[in-house]
């Protein structure tokens, strides 16, 4: 198995957040070139539902379960989300790659909303043909709730522990985690106190950086560092030069 990029794209830098499933062609085609343009090897991309999926999630009410009555809501969020898969698959197919989309409603199981089964197997080959394997946050079936969401970043978690000797990177639409306006350029555990980390200035069920924080300080337990930066520097991070943004698992 060869070394693996897992690059996450923020539902804020593929939808415009404060729209209704408001896919952002241009910005995806931006990002499709600059991958393309790099490797087509080694890489498996995980994108965030943005404002295809979180409205429909909280109207649906799926952060409770499937509580009488929004059993609809599985397969209303589920499509806006495959949406906007479909339309970034076709963007990096024309860029080149070989992308194919990958729905965890179809292969996962989670219990109290973390993921217990999904199978990644089928991802290695796919990675050892050339394939760019594209996730996303999506509804999943949760034998103690009925159905939860989980998060692309919970999804980034699973994969950089399964997938040997991965890099990984999260594209957001600020240049990385802010304390009082500055990027600050690495944290921990020990250091995650003294900075007030929020969640989305939009709708969002997955608890905006605050819950991407705290799934990466999960990973970095297992020895595992991460990134988050501006999507402008997905290039940049691609190559393995200075991206700005922070490194979280390791301390200031
Ligand atoms: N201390 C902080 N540093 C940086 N961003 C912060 C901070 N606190 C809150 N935020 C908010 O977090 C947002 C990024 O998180 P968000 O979950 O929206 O990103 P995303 O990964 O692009 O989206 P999605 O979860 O839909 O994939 C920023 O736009 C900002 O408003
Ligand atoms: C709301 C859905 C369907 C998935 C959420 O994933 P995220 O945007 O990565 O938090």
């Amino acid at each position: 198995m060869t070394d693996t990029v897992v690059l996450k794209l923020g539902g804020s830098v593929v939808t415009d957040k404060s729209g209704d499933c408001a896919i952002d062609h241009a910005r995806i085609t931006a990002i499709a070139s600059e991958i393309a343009a790099r490797r087509a090897d080694g890489i498996v991309l995980i994108h965030g539902a943005g404002s295809c999926g979180h409205p429909e999630a909280r109207r649906y009410r799926l952060g409770e379960g499937l509580t009488l009555g929004n059993t609809p809501g599985i397969y209303h969020t589920h499509a806006a989300v495959c949406r906007l898969n479909t339309a970034i698959v076709e963007t990096l197919r024309t860029a080149g790659l070989e992308a194919l989309g990958l729905h965890p409603l179809d292969m996962g199981l989670a219990e109290n909303g973390r993921l217990v089964a999904f199978e990644t197997g089928h991802i290695e080959e796919m990675i050892n043909h050339g394939i760019v394997p594209v996730l996303h946050g999506d509804v999943v079936m949760d034998r103690n709730r009925g159905a939860c969401i989980v998060s692309g970043d919970q999804l980034v978690l699973y994969l950089a522990r399964r997938l040997k000797n991965s890099r990984v990177g999260l594209a957001t639409d600020v240049p990385g985690v802010l304390k009082e306006g500055a990027v600050i350029p690495a944290i921990d555990r020990a250091g995650i106190g003294a900075i007030a980390i929020g969640g989305s200035g939009n709708t969002d069920v997955t608890g905006g950086m605050q819950g991407k924080i705290a799934e990466l300080l999960t990973l970095a337990d297992d020895g595992i560092e991460s990134n988050i930066f501006h999507v402008s520097k997905v290039g940049a991070f691609l190559d393995g030069v200075d991206h700005g943004g922070t490194i979280v698992g390791r301390s200031r």
